[in-house]
């Protein structure tokens, strides 16, 4: 039996939905086996942020060394990274071990506002950690910070992955789900050369709580299993859409997706899911 193994450098989301939670259900469901090193905890539900605890660089070192040095992971992924610190020492770690199927989900503002990146931190994540790439995830929001421009089109969003590719990312997708006022979230894939437009239904719900963690993980566990970043982006925005239609409807603010949905969908027309 092949054993896919996916490494997830994220904090903890205390209420389930987003982080280290959301990822490790995703690697899960898609077959795949999760590993994390923590970088924050945090103190976190649907209605908010309620506490970071940022860990020690050298915490975070030790973790990526018990993974690295023992299981190999076959894709990786970064989540909430939190300080300019905690970035040098997991790329540190990551051109040590030579993790190339990488995929660098750059949070930075919880969705009720809530910062998990320090300000000052973004140029440690352009310098450090983009050039080391396969994928970058950027939300709009994030990818007018990285990328040094407003976004309000689809040509901006062309403009602003071009840019981020040139940071040194293979390849760069700009999700659309904050776009607002239309009826289609369109999710811009940009391979150097070409751009790929993911269109799907804007879904009229709050409950989006973890939908970049979730569609980040998605993406990590296709790369784990050998797929093409062109065939992994695909899988993510379909468990993403499935994962947001089904929502869970729990907690009294933004709830989490549900985990479980693009696996019993598939389970539910007979497929086999792995
Ligand atoms: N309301 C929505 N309806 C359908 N898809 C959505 C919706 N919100 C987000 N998505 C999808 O979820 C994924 C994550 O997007 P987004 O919410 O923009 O990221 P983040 O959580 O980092 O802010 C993307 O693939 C996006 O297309
Ligand atoms: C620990 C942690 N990491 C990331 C997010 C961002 O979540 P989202 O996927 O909604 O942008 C979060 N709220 N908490």
């Amino acid at each position: 039996m092949n054993v896919y193994k996916a490494l997830t450098i994220a904090g903890s989301d205390s209420g389930g939905g987003a982080g280290i939670q959301a990822d490790l259900k995703t690697f899960q469901e898609l077959g795949v086996y999760g590993m994390s090193a923590l970088t924050a905890v945090t103190a976190q539900n649907t209605l908010g942020v309620q506490g970071v605890y940022p860990l020690e660089p050298e915490a975070v070192a030790r973790q990526l060394d018990s993974v690295g040095e023992d299981l190999a992971p076959d894709a990786v992924k970064t989540g909430m990274l939190f300080s300019g610190e905690i970035i040098r020492t997991v790329a540190d770690k990551i051109r040590q071990y030579g993790w190339s199927n990488l995929v660098i989900d750059p949070v930075m503002v919880a969705k009720g506002g809530s910062s998990l990146l320090l300000r000052e931190a973004v140029q440690s994540l352009i310098q450090h950690l983009l050039p080391l790439a396969l994928v970058t995830t950027p939300n709009i929001p994030e990818a007018e910070i990285l990328a040094g421009m407003s976004i309000a089109s689809l040509e901006d969003c062309e403009e602003a992955a071009k840019r981020i590719a040139q940071m040194g990312s293979r390849y760069v997708v700009i999700k659309g789900g904050h776009g607002s006022g239309t009826s289609v979230v369109t999710d811009v894939l940009y391979d150097g050369r070409e751009f790929v437009y993911m269109e799907s239904p804007r879904i009229d719900t709050r409950h989006t709580h973890g939908t970049g963690c979730t569609y980040s993980a998605a993406l990590t566990a296709e790369l784990a299993k050998g797929h093409s970043a062109a065939e992994a982006v695909r899988t993510a925005k379909a468990f993403i859409r499935a994962a947001i239609e089904d929502g869970l409807g729990i907690g009294g603010g933004h709830g989490p997706t549900n985990h479980f949905a693009y696996g019993r969908r598939l389970r539910t027309e007979g497929s086999d899911r792995r």
